[in-house]
């Protein structure tokens, strides 16, 4: 697979797409492009006294809003192509939520295991100086937030940095995904993963979907499989065995188990984190190696690993029928393709995941505007407490009754009010995205990349060129 090109597998997509559109070549060519690309190399002093050279990259994708938005990913895998595809996945999917940030990504391609936490926060710090010094971090132009293989403390480093050299009132809101004490907002953590389980709530919803795929509508009883216990996967994973579906596999670095009774999560997690590994879990079979399980008996497969998981080699032996993208790119255009044929439903990436960006603009809104979510009752006025009332309102498109306002502002905390914009986003997001499936007679991919095109374009035709 060393050929796998992942931004242009992003293009085909879009290109698809594209053709339901009504815009020409330039400006589509426009929409497309990645707008800066910037590529930082710098010394890394080593614990031991030797010295490494460190490879990051931002790249800012679409300038048609900003500030631009997109986590910062520190793996191997890093690289431009990587770093270009995602950044213009975070458009598309910015878009597809209404939240009006342009799509950005970053990454630094280290092993993390290699690099002790002092190394990590010296990468982290010295990759944010390099950002603020080319404009490419700031509250209004381009405001990172994690993705694998970061988390809250490495936002918290970044935060810190900026701090240090500017003096900008609005200094928090230059990252998301930050510790709560520093300005993060409740409810960030858990926003991707629990955004999957609501989109594929809502895809199980649909009776004559279901029907097709010869399934029950409801997620009840629903068996899936996951990829990757991280910050996603776990929260997804978690979700849906709330929302009453058996997860019967998991996929893990070290290898893969399965148990059609159903596997224990949070005992999952613990026997990992004494062990270091999934491997000899409970009564689980333990399969050849860690892809396998993708294939086994399930009805719904999650991956939230990395991309090109679900590719030509293994697509033609999966039997889910659902395929819930939670991490981004896991499936590549053929496989997508041969998917389909089979007749699965593919919940695409620029859709599923999107719960992350859009908790991360509740936080970046409330880092602006200076207030503190939460138990408001007791430290705000009630036109304060309506103020971010309101500002749920325009981001879900639901309007609370004055009732419910009423409940809401006695007491509802940041946890409560953060997941019921969530939920809202996501629900309406997935309907929206199912009109315009039914409309063109297309795919939920297909659809979603329409809806972002006819969001994005409408903008730059509004905007005009700048001579
Ligand atoms: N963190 C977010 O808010 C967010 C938002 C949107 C999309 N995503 C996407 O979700 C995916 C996962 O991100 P994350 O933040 O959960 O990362 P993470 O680093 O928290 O977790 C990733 C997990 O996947 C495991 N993994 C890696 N390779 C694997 C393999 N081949 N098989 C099985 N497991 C494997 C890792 O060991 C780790 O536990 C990425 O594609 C990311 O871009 C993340």
């Amino acid at each position: 697979m060393s050929d796998y090109k992942f931004f242009a597998q992003v293009n085909e997509a879009f290109d698809k797409a594209a053709k339901y559109s009504k815009y020409d070549k330039g400006l589509l060519d426009q929409i497309k492009i990645c707008n800066n690309v910037y590529h930082v190399t710098f010394p890394l002093e080593r614990d031991d006294g030797s010295i490494e050279v460190i490879h990051g990259w931002r790249v800012e994708h679409s300038h048609h809003k900003l500030p631009t938005k997109g986590g910062i990913r520190f793996s191997t895998t890093v690289n431009e192509d990587e770093t270009m595809a995602l950044a213009a996945l975070m458009t598309y999917k910015c878009a597809v939520v209404d939240v009006p940030f342009g799509g950005a990504k970053g990454g630094i391609k280290i092993d993390k295991s290699r690099f002790s936490d002092s190394e990590i926060e010296r990468i982290t710090r010295r990759y944010a100086y390099e950002l603020i010094k080319k404009d490419f971090l700031g509250p209004g132009s381009d405001v990172p937030a994690p993705d694998y293989g970061t988390g809250a403390r490495e936002m918290g480093w970044i935060l810190d940095t900026y701090r240090q050299l500017k003096s900008d009132i609005n200094a928090e809101a230059c990252v998301t995904g930050k510790p709560i004490p520093q300005g993060g907002v409740r409810g960030r953590t858990e926003a991707t993963g629990r955004g999957v389980y609501f989109g594929i709530r809502e895809a199980c919803k649909n009776k004559e979907d279901m029907e097709d795929l010869g399934l029950e509508p409801g997620l009840e009883g629903k068996t899936f499989v996951v990829q990757g216990l991280g910050n996603v996967g776990y929260h997804a994973a978690q979700n849906m065995i709330q929302g009453g579906a058996i997860m019967v596999g998991v996929a893990e670095i070290e290898g893969s188990i399965y148990d059609a009774e159903g596997i224990d999560l949070e005992r999952l997690m613990e026997y990992r984190e004494d062990t270091g590994s999934i491997l000899g879990f409970d009564d689980t079979t333990e399969l050849e190696s860690n892809t396998k399980v993708l294939e086994a008996e399930c009805d719904i497969l999650i991956p939230a690993a990395l991309e090109n998981q679900i590719n030509e080699g293994n697509a033609a032996n999966i039997k889910a029928k659902i395929i819930g993208e939670a991490a981004n790119g896991p499936t590549t255009a053929k496989a997508h393709d041969i998917l389909r044929e089979k007749g699965a439903l593919i919940i695409p990436d620029s859709y599923l995941n999107a719960g992350g960006v859009t908790v991360s603009y509740f936080e970046w809104l409330k880092n602006l505007s200076h207030v503190r979510f939460g138990r408001m009752e007791k430290r705000f006025e009630e036109g304060s407490y309506r103020k971010i009332l309101n500002v749920i309102e325009n981001i879900s498109d639901r309007k609370f009754s004055e009732a419910e306002m009423g409940i809401l502002a006695q007491g509802a905390d940041e946890r409560d009010l953060v997941d019921s914009g969530l939920e809202e986003t996501m629900v309406n997001s997935y309907n929206e995205l199912n009109e315009l499936r039914k409309t063109h007679d297309i795919d939920l991919r297909t659809a979603a990349f329409l809806n972002a095109i006819n969001k994005v374009g409408i903008i730059y035709n509004q905007m005009g060129i700048f001579p």
